[in-house]
């Protein structure tokens, strides 16, 4: 495990749902789960691709009920991060997946931004909301979940666009992502994830996103790579996911490496960490491990974190973590 300062921009909080929560919740608000234990449902965890991952991803939801429920999953996160280095968490949610199962989108928020406004003074980590729209949703649906998230904008920072990708381009929510703008949400999305690199194109020019959540595929067009290194779009990478959906091969294949030899904004993150086999400071290893990172290189990929981080109302706290990077000390470790 890594332990340097970094800040987590990729990060589904119900991604965090670790087999141990999941059984007690399930419990609690008397869930049936279809597994034996959480031996069982961890034996589960062997994806083909993203698709076969959300339909258990999803399943597992049904746990959580009540704003606590929310509450305790997000500080269990962030008492996890807190240990692997992380100052900064940037926190996504999926609204449509509670509100479908009848939860208020009122609970969920509130329940997450609880443990989130309390981070900084438990944990060390200052934090960020993110509201995901489900892509493989209607645009409309997108619209009315913006629409009802109006009266708790307060606790969210952007907006994000998960889940299946193929056959759901960044396009089919572009008066969502206007609509957002208006509202001063921030706003970032998946894409070339599974989806080729016109998407990635897509969600610069007709969703305006800052951030671009995974990017992976981009590597197969050399003029948006080049775009992307001269507009210093920050991608947040997430290896440990794109091998266990098969993005990748192996994380040995991965072209983190070589996109940061391309002059690249890239971050590492863990997607969704009970699933896919860490959190991010075992990613940070991994990919060290794997891909033969320098220090310097652990500490580029650090810094990156801080620089495309939604700190800008708190620019005194991106340059202390920066410099805490700078200071880091790999004998720790
Ligand atoms: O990796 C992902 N991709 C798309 N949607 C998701 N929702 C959770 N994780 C993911
Ligand atoms: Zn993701």
């Amino acid at each position: 495990m890594s332990l340097i300062p970094k800040a987590e921009l990729h990060l589904h909080i119900e991604g965090t749902l670790e087999p141990e929560l999941a059984f007690a919740l399930a419990e609690r608000n008397g869930v049936d789960l279809p597994y034996a234990g959480t031996d069982a449902l961890r034996r589960a965890y062997l994806f083909s691709d993203l698709q076969s991952f959300l339909d258990l991803y999803h399943g597992l939801m049904a746990v959580l009920h009540t704003a606590d429920d929310f509450t305790e999953l997000a500080d269990a996160y962030l008492a996890r991060a807190a240990a692997q280095g992380v100052r900064h968490a940037e926190v996504s949610f999926d609204p449509q997946a509670h509100t479908e199962r009848g939860i208020p989108i009122g609970t969920v928020i509130e329940g997450l931004a609880h443990a989130l406004d309390r981070a900084e003074e438990r944990y060390g980590v200052s934090t960020r909301l993110i509201m995901c729209f489900l892509r493989d949703r209607s645009a409309e649906s997108a619209m009315q979940t913006l629409d009802a998230a109006k009266p708790y904008l307060h606790h969210i920072t952007g907006v994000g666009l998960d889940s299946a990708e193929v056959g759901h381009p960044p396009s089919k929510f572009r008066e969502v992502y206007a609509a957002a703008e208006s509202l001063g949400l921030r706003k970032v999305a998946h894409a070339g994830e599974e989806g080729p690199p016109a998407y990635v194109r897509e969600a610069l020019d007709v969703l305006g996103v800052e951030r671009i959540d995974h990017g992976l595929r981009s590597v197969e067009d050399p003029e948006l790579v080049e775009r992307l290194a001269r507009e210093q779009v920050p991608l947040t990478l997430c290896p440990l996911s794109n091998v266990r959906l098969r993005a990748v091969d192996t994380l040995e294949d991965h072209p983190l490496r070589a996109m940061m030899d391309a002059g690249l904004l890239v971050t590492v993150n863990s997607d969704d960490p009970s699933y896919f086999g860490g959190y991010v400071g075992d990613t940070f290893h991994a990919v060290r491990e794997a891909l033969g990172l320098s220090q310097e290189q652990l500490r580029e990929l650090a810094r990156n974190s801080f620089r495309a981080a939604f700190l800008d109302h708190d620019e005194a706290r991106r340059e202390r973590c920066l410099a805490e990077v700078d200071g880091y000390d790999f004998d720790r470790e």
